[in-house]
């Protein structure tokens, strides 16, 4: 405060005068979005920090209220990874993919569907939303199937089959409860667990499960937030767009690797089929969605089909 009440009058305003520009300047990107459906993928690592969990359900309720249709997706593997450690489980994860028998398929359908999905509601809820947390069992809105995944022995250049127990892979993909909620005010936050043709519960990568909702509801954009700022060089660099082949050149080469492959192989297949655009964002940063939707400047790695 100055000692000049005059000086502090004209400092406020020019302050409120600032923030009305911006939401003017957000008015066409709004317009933008206005009636489409946008699918956030909420990473387990980027919903880490309660007050970055209470920012994100501010930006979606904000997307709500001025006509956009945010679907929330969530991850929560750091999480389960806490809970098998105290339950003292071991599972190895390949290509990003967690291993899962009987026992540990129990406690990811407990840990997504159960704490991470109600806590996500619920910071929802606190900032003035309304929001309905459901699996991918609810409304048969993900049928699932047992993933089949190959591998290729570097030495014998012989492939085979990998079995990683109760992963699965959307067969279909049902967005009748989706539709419903589009033409009210809820907003859907998705666990990605599926059933399979025999009741049997699949645990499916949370982007892979994204990713098919997002191509599933002609999703304008499919966001992806997480605890890099976006795909990064072999120099650290942030690598702001790219294509179909230089995604297949980065994981060939071994750039990109880890929870990071399922990642862009999802953003690959959802844009060839059908989605605008997908990008790759840090949830680390503040108003992570805000900035990428409503202001000219991208922050993260956009991918587009091509
Ligand atoms: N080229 C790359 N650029 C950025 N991150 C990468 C890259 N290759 C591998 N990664 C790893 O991928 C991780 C993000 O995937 P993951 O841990 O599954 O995130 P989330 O929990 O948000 O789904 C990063 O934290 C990083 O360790
Ligand atoms: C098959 C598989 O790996 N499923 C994931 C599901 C959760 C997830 O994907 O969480 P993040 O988005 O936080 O990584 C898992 O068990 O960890």
């Amino acid at each position: 405060m100055s000692t000049d009440p005059t000086a502090d009058i004209m400092h406020d305003r020019k302050a409120w005068l600032d923030r009305a520009k911006t939401l003017s300047e957000a008015l066409p990107f709004m317009r933008q979005f206005s009636d489409e459906t946008l699918v956030i993928k909420f990473g387990g690592h980027a919903m880490e920090s309660d007050d970055l969990a209470r920012l994100f359900a501010r930006d979606v309720v904000l997307l709500k209220q001025v006509g956009i249709n945010p679907v929330v997706v969530h991850g929560g593997g750091p999480q389960i990874d806490a809970m098998l450690k105290r339950l003292d489980i071991t599972t190895p994860r390949v290509d990003g993919l967690r291993f899962t028998d009987e026992a540990t398929v129990e406690v990811v359908e407990m840990i997504l569907a159960g704490k991470i999905n109600k806590q996500i509601v619920s910071a929802i809820n606190e900032a003035g939303g309304f929001a309905v947390g459901l699996s991918g069992k609810d409304g048969h809105l993900i049928r699932a199937r047992k993933l089949r995944r190959t591998v290729k022995d570097p030495e014998s250049n012989i492939e085979r089959v990998l079995d990683l127990g109760f992963v699965g892979e959307p067969a279909e993909i049902t967005p009748h409860v989706l539709d419903v909620f589009r033409a009210s005010d809820v907003i859907p936050v998705v666990a990605p667990v599926g059933m399979g043709p025999a009741g049997e519960t699949y645990n499916i990568n949370a982007d892979t499960a994204a990713g098919a909702i997002a191509a599933a509801t002609n999703s304008r954009r499919l966001l992806m937030l997480t605890d890099v700022a976006g795909v990064l060089d072999k120099s650290g660099n942030l690598i702001p767009e790219m294509t179909a082949a230089q995604v297949k050149a980065y994981i060939a080469d071994g750039t990109i690797s880890g929870g990071m492959i399922p990642k862009v192989e999802t953003c690959l297949d959802a844009v060839e089929k059908g989605v605008d655009a997908a990008v790759i964002l840090d949830g680390r940063v503040p108003h992570a969605i805000l900035l990428e939707l409503f202001t000219p400047h991208g922050v993260g790695t956009l991918i587009k089909a091509g």
